[in-house]
């Protein structure tokens, strides 16, 4: 077996910021520049902390996946992000720079709840979201073929339209303005499996064309499959980003840092400071599947 370089989450005493500020650089050294960056935002709603520390970096050119369990604070990070909430702490950065208006024609949503008038036609749904962005009205059939639309659902009200339909007719909306960067919250949820193929093919067809994909979904094989990292939220806090691997490890027991991982014939390595190969860690689990990775972090056994 070729020697590969591994994602482990070492779940000892040593889990501290510092450690857990060295995890979320893993897997990014092939990503520059960051296109959102969230630093130890804070939100309260009703003098209830929602948000209570979200740190969140999505390099340019990546899908990002952002997992946790209802009510962790997903859609709030978001709506905060975007600032249709007002944040009460923290940094919020696109491309660098401090969240302002002139970022909403680099942003694409797309939100759970339709937002389109659904008395109107999908068409004039369509031109008027040209119109607001100001792009030519050409651009509302780009990607028609890509999400296998019909013509004649153009010319429909929205609310005639089946619930996928909608959701494509949507996310033709997000990209309308061709935005550098697409946010989707819970795209495919209550989807038919096709539905979710075609959405996967696009939103790899956008990161080729160097697009940032910020997704939100409840659905592990989906994440495990388009995502290049993925950032975990419970309780309103970030527990950790990783980089989706083939396998994860999660190694039980005091070993010192969150250094270099290695598998070298089955067995695993860990890197010394020196960047020796040296501990080898007797116990240790390896968890292929991304949902059982999730379920250990809601066990409360990754934290
Ligand atoms: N307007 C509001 N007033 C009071 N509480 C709110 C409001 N909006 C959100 N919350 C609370 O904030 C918490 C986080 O909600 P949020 O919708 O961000 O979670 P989520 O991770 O997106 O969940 P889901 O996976 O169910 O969509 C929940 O406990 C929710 O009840």
């Amino acid at each position: 077996m070729e020697d590969n370089i591994i994602y482990i989450y070492c779940n000892n005493k040593q889990n501290n910021s510092k450690n857990k500020e060295k995890i979320r650089n893993w897997g990014v050294t092939k990503f520059k520049m960051k296109a959102i960056e969230i630093k130890k935002l804070k939100k309260s709603i009703n003098g209830k902390l929602i948000l209570k520390e979200i740190n969140l970096n999505i390099y340019e050119g990546e899908i990002y996946s952002l997992l946790g369990p209802n009510g962790a604070g997903k859609t709030t990070t978001i709506y905060t992000l975007l600032g249709l909430l007002k944040k009460d702490d923290g940094e919020i950065k696109i491309f660098g720079e401090e969240l302002s208006k002139k970022h909403f024609k680099e942003i694409g949503l797309m939100f759970e709840i339709e937002t389109y008038n659904l008395e109107w036609s999908v068409i004039d749904n369509l031109k008027h979201m040209c119109y607001l962005f100001g792009v030519d009205e050409h651009r509302i059939y780009d990607y028609v073929e890509m999400l296998d639309l019909k013509r004649e659902d153009f010319r429909k009200k929205f609310k005639q339209l089946s619930k996928g339909t909608k959701r494509k007719i949507s996310l033709i909306g997000a990209l309308i303005h061709d935005p550098k960067i697409l946010i989707l919250d819970e795209p495919t949820s209550g989807l038919d499996p096709e539905i979710q193929v075609v959405f996967k093919k696009l939103l790899l067809d956008l990161k080729k064309r160097g697009k940032t994909v910020l997704f939100v979904s409840h659905n592990l094989y989906e994440v495990q499959e388009i995502s290049d990292r993925i950032g975990f939220i419970k309780s309103g806090e970030t527990i950790f980003e990783i980089p989706v691997s083939e396998k994860f490890y999660l190694v039980e027991g005091d070993y010192p840092e969150f250094q270099t991982y290695r598998v070298k014939n089955s067995k695993l390595y860990v890197f010394d400071e020196k960047m020796f190969l040296k501990i080898k860690p007797k116990n240790y689990q390896m968890i292929e599947k991304l949902e059982d990775l999730y379920a250990k972090f809601i066990e409360g056994r990754v934290s």
